[in-house]
C-alpha cells in the first residue's frame, strides 16, 4: 500500500475534506438524515409498544412519591449520563412538582471506591443496600439489558420492595425476562445511539405521565392503584 492510501485509511475525512469538501458534506448530511427518520421511526415504534405500560408505570411511581418514596437511577457509560439527566429531570424539574431522585453512577469517589474495593458488579448494589427503603424506586438503563452491575442491583432493589424498572434494547436480554423487574422498556433496535436516543424519549414520557398524577388530587385509601378494591 502507498503512503497516500494508507493516509486515506487512518484520516478518512481529513483526506476526502482535501479531495472534495463538498462530497464530504453531502455524505455527512445524508447519513445524518438517515439517522434522524431512523430515530423518529423506532421512536414513533417504542412510544407504540410501551405508550401504555410507561403510563401504568407513571401512575404507580406517582403513588410512591406521593407517599415519599425516593427515586435511584443507574447505568454504564453513556446510559450513566443518562440515569444522571433522569434524575436531574426529576430532581429539578423546569416545571413541575420535584422529587427526590439521585443517579448512583454520578458520584465519582463512591462508584471508583466500589469497583476498586469490593469488585464492579456491585457498584450499585452496595449504594441500593446503603440508602434505598422498601418505598423507593429503582431504573435501570442498560443498551444490551445484560449488565452485571444493573442486574445484581435490580436483584437487591427487588430484595427489599422497591419498585424496579428497566430500560432496555436490542432483544431486552436479561431484564426483558427477569423476575427482579416489575415493568421492562425494551428498543428494539441494534444501534446503541439509536436506542439511547429512545431511552431519552421514555425518559421524558415516564417523567410526565408521573406529572400528570401527581397533579391530580391525592386518590381516597380505595382508589389507590395498588389497593385492594
Ligand atoms: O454506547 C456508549 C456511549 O454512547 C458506551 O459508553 C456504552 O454505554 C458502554 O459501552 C456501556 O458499558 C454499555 O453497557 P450497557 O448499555 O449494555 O449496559
Amino acid at each position: 500500500m502507498s503512503e497516500r492510501e494508507d493516509t486515506n485509511f487512518l484520516y478518512p475525512f481529513i483526506d476526502a475534506e482535501e479531495n472534495d469538501a463538498g462530497a464530504l458534506l453531502t455524505d455527512l448530511a445524508a447519513s445524518a438524515r438517515s439517522k434522524a427518520a431512523e430515530s423518529a421511526r423506532l421512536q414513533r415504534a417504542s412510544l407504540d409498544e410501551w405508550g401504555d405500560p410507561i403510563t401504568a408505570a407513571g401512575a404507580q411511581m406517582a403513588e410512591r412519591f406521593r407517599a415519599g418514596a425516593r427515586l435511584y437511577t443507574f447505568g454504564n457509560g453513556g446510559s450513566s449520563t443518562d440515569a444522571a439527566t433522569l434524575a436531574s429531570l426529576f430532581s429539578r424539574p423546569a416545571r413541575g412538582r420535584p422529587v427526590a431522585a439521585w443517579s448512583l453512577a454520578a458520584d465519582q469517589a463512591v462508584v471508583t471506591a466500589l469497583g476498586n474495593d469490593v469488585g464492579f458488579e456491585l457498584i450499585f448494589s452496595r449504594q441500593i443496600i446503603a440508602h434505598a427503603k422498601p418505598a423507593d424506586i429503582a431504573i435501570a438503563l442498560s443498551t444490551s439489558g445484560n449488565s452485571d452491575d444493573l442486574m445484581t442491583a435490580l436483584a437487591e432493589a427487588r430484595k427489599r420492595g422497591l419498585l424496579t424498572v428497566g430500560f432496555a434494547g436490542h432483544d431486552g436480554g436479561r431484564m426483558a425476562t427477569s423476575d427482579d423487574l416489575d415493568f421492562c422498556f425494551t428498543i428494539r433496535s441494534q444501534s446503541i445511539h439509536r436506542i439511547q436516543e429512545s431511552h431519552a424519549l421514555v425518559g421524558y414520557q415516564l417523567w410526565s405521565a408521573v406529572q400528570n398524577n401527581l397533579a391530580k388530587p391525592a386518590p381516597g385509601p380505595r382508589e389507590t392503584t395498588g389497593g385492594p378494591r
